[in-house]
């Protein structure tokens, strides 16, 4: 349809917009708040996390969004509906907009690959003929069309959770939440998991919502992320933003300090953060020149993310007059002191799985 001249679209409503979630628990009637007016949205085709401490609420968040809990207040509009106000019938429909997978991938035993991945289709009724095609269309997809008549104990975790993957999806859902499903699993395992999920995303535009204490699985997937700590949200934003943003305990989360060797005598420490759209790469080679002394570089951790360089590097600077902020700004890059940098790995996310050789 031709678009008006001179009248602004839209936005793009957020297929998941979770409006001040709230839920109490009453037991003996003594209320516990496990999610305290939690908001978060994901537009259409992304990939966000929700990453938090055991405990923090993640499973109770993802119970409420797909409604298997009635949230306390608040609102959870997908594709614009709000489930919380459906009546029963209603919400079992709308249930089907949304996927769910599980960290243990709960597989019927009894029942084969091909069974367990058309249950779905034949709670909906859906005909044995479209039933069949529509299977083995899922187990192409997430490359299990070898083990269609195998039993789950037949299958390793990964291929369990790949069914499980499947049968999420047999409904065409517009939403995958993810809870844990790639916990427990090994990180090769892991690895292939999300790429099936980036995949999914990219061939099906799948918005997909994981749920997750590790901050690897995070960083190699999700284009944002809200970090959840006691019901609350206490920091959220796409990726991007985070590991180029020096305060954010999150960003430093994402991309860890390691340690750092130690700094020699008559030098000062600084952590020097990349994230501009554009670095200089020669950055360190240049301010050595500049200063007429060589730079010993202490450590770090530079990557690269959607085409750019994210990370943080210490380097020993050999004169502690040098306001390395000022000289390095140019350059696309941001420097502090190490004394008044803040801890390697911020309290907010220590608890969190942040790579195993991240500095504690
Ligand atoms: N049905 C329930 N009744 C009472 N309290 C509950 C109930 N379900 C969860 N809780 C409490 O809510 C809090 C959050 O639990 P939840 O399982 O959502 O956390 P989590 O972040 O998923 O933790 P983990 O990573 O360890 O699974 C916990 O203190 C838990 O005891």
């Amino acid at each position: 349809m031709a678009r008006s001249a001179g009248r602004a679209e839209p936005p793009e409503a957020p297929v998941i917009d979770v409006r001040q979630l709230t839920k109490t628990f009453r037991r003996d009637g003594v209320g516990t708040t496990v999610l305290d007016a939690v908001s978060l949205r994901l537009d259409a085709g992304r990939i966000g996390g929700v990453i938090g401490p055991s405990g923090a609420g993640k499973s109770t968040l993802a119970r409420c969004i797909n409604l298997l809990e009635r949230p306390t207040g608040g609102q959870v509009l997908v594709d614009g509906t709000d489930l919380v106000a459906l009546d029963d019938r209603a919400l079992q429909a709308a249930r089907r907009r949304i996927g769910t997978i599980f960290q243990s991938a709960s597989l019927l035993s009894s029942r084969t690959v091909t069974e367990n991945v058309a249950l779905p289709l034949e709670l909906a009724g859906v005909p044995r003929a479209d039933r069949r095609r529509r299977v083995a269309e899922l187990l192409d997809r997430v490359g299990l069309l070898a083990h269609a008549h195998a039993h789950p104990a037949q299958l390793s975790g990964g291929q369990r959770q790949r069914v499980g993957i499947a049968r999420a999806l047999a409904l065409r859902p517009a939403v995958l939440l993810s809870d844990e499903a790639t916990s427990g699993l090994d990180p090769e395992t892991t690895a292939s998991i999300l790429a099936l999920l980036r995949e999914l995303r990219d061939d099906l535009g799948l918005t997909i919502l994981l749920i997750t204490h590790e901050m690897d699985v995070v960083r190699d997937v999700c284009d944002e992320v809200a970090l959840l700590r006691d019901g609350r949200i206490v920091e959220q934003g796409p990726i991007t933003s985070l590991v180029t943003d020096p305060d954010s305990a999150l960003g430093r989360g994402l991309v860890p300090q390691r340690p750092t060797l130690a700094v020699p005598v008559g030098h000062v420490a600084w952590r020097v953060t990349y994230g501009a759209a554009a670095t200089d790469p020669a950055w360190l080679g240049t301010l050595a020149a500049r200063l007429g002394a060589p730079v010993p570089l202490l450590g770090g951790t530079v990557e690269a993310l959607d085409g750019r360089a994210v990370g943080h590097v210490t380097v020993a600077v050999p004169d502690p007059a040098v306001d390395l902020a000022a000289v390095l700004a140019p350059s696309g890059l941001r420097a502090a002191r190490v004394d008044d940098a803040g801890p390697a790995v911020p309290d907010a996310v220590a608890d969190l799985v942040v790579g195993p050789e991240a500095a504690r």
